[in-house]
């Protein structure tokens, strides 16, 4: 018997005439060699264009992926009832199938984690998350901060912006309100087998729907499942496909704000193309601290050029945001 909620989920299959297909011009995802002369247009061209890059020869141990991926599939395959005592996703814990607390609903399972070292409390994460996902979490958030602050500067640098860690230093700070999440899209036999065949003929189970996600950056690493999808600018839709030796950027509502338009907070979404094929992916968001004023950056204006959106505070933009349903544009209410 299949319970209200999945039932939901698996009525709600995307028809293919629903889903615009993939544009004729789109050449592919942009991939940035860290280690080579061209990364830092690479990137800028592609965050102007896509809101999203690839990024590749990021010097990042993938036994040390492995190991995190394995801890957390570990977590994923204990009991559901083991698995809720790591408190409820708001503000951070273990989620299922609810995405947020405005009715949205996904295949998916996740950890949500927050990074600010002052602001976790044992109470959120009880003995059940082994001590050593918990410091696997922590080396692999600190790493891929890392990764996200050079990448920041180097944007900084393609567009003379200074000083060079203007953006960086935003989720350097350990008062940064960033975090991480852990996703897991379990396999769904309570897909009949006609079902089976529909998804593999093109429709599609919505594991993770439509939305841009609000920070500066977020920071996407998968395993080798596919799913993950991109909104190219004319509307269609384009897919990832997965490398789970990479990392995938995406520009969030605040980046789109500092460059003043320029850069494109991509929308994404998973949609699960085999019902039996776990995918777990793991995301850090780099956010400001609340207080942050967020506004286009005063070195990147030119003169005369005018502000696209109202001043306001990460705190506000957050607040306004988590009021949002997932698929809602958040930055309209910001627009000028
Ligand atoms: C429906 C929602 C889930 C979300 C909070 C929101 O109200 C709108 C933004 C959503 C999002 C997307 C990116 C991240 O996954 C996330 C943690 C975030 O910061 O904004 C989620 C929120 C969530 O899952 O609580
Ligand atoms: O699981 C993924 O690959 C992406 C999920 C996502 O976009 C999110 O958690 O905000
Ligand atoms: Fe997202």
């Amino acid at each position: 018997m299949v319970a209200a909620l999945s039932q939901l989920i698996l009525d709600n299959f995307s028809p293919n005439n629903t889903c615009k297909p993939t544009s004729s011009i789109f050449t592919g995802i942009p991939v940035v060699d860290l280690s080579k002369p061209d990364a830092k247009t690479l990137m800028v061209e592609a965050c102007k264009e896509l809101g999203f890059f690839k990024v590749v020869n990021h010097g990042i141990s993938m036994e040390f992926l492995a190991e995190l991926e394995d801890e957390a599939v570990k977590f994923f395959k204990l009991s559901q009832s083991e698995k809720e005592k790591s408190g409820s996703a708001l503000p951070f814990g273990y989620g299922s199938k609810k995405i947020g607390c405005n009715g949205d609903v996904g295949w998916v399972e996740y950890l949500l984690f927050c990074t600010n070292p002052s602001l976790i409390s044992n109470a959120f994460f009880p003995e059940i998350i082994s001590e050593t996902l918990r410091s696997l979490v922590n080396e692999y958030v600190s790493t891929v901060r890392n990764m996200a602050c050079e990448v920041l500067e180097m944007i900084a640098d393609e567009l003379q912006i200074q000083p060079r860690d203007s953006l960086s230093k935003l989720i350097r700070d350990e008062t940064s309100d960033s975090c991480f999440r852990l996703n897991h899209y379990p396999p769904c036999p309570e897909v009949e087998l006609d079902d089976q065949q529909a998804l593999l003929n093109g429709r599609n189970l919505v594991g993770f729907g439509e939305h841009t996600d609000p920070q500066i950056i977020s920071v996407v690493r998968s395993n080798n499942t596919s799913g993950l999808q991109i909104c190219l600018s004319d509307g269609t839709w384009a897919p990832v496909p997965s490398d789970n030796t990479s990392f995938f950027f995406n520009v969030g509502d605040s980046l789109q704000v500092m460059s003043n338009g320029r850069f494109r907070s991509v929308k994404h979404r998973v949609m699960l193309a085999d019902s039996l094929k776990p995918r777990v992916s793991m995301i850090y968001f780099g956010g400001p601290n609340l207080n942050e004023k967020i506004g286009p950056l005063s070195s990147l204006m030119e003169d005369g050029e005018e502000s696209l959106y109202k001043e306001f505070t990460w705190s506000e933009y957050k607040n306004s945001a988590y009021r949002t349903r997932l698929g809602e544009n958040r930055l309209k209410l910001f627009e000028k």
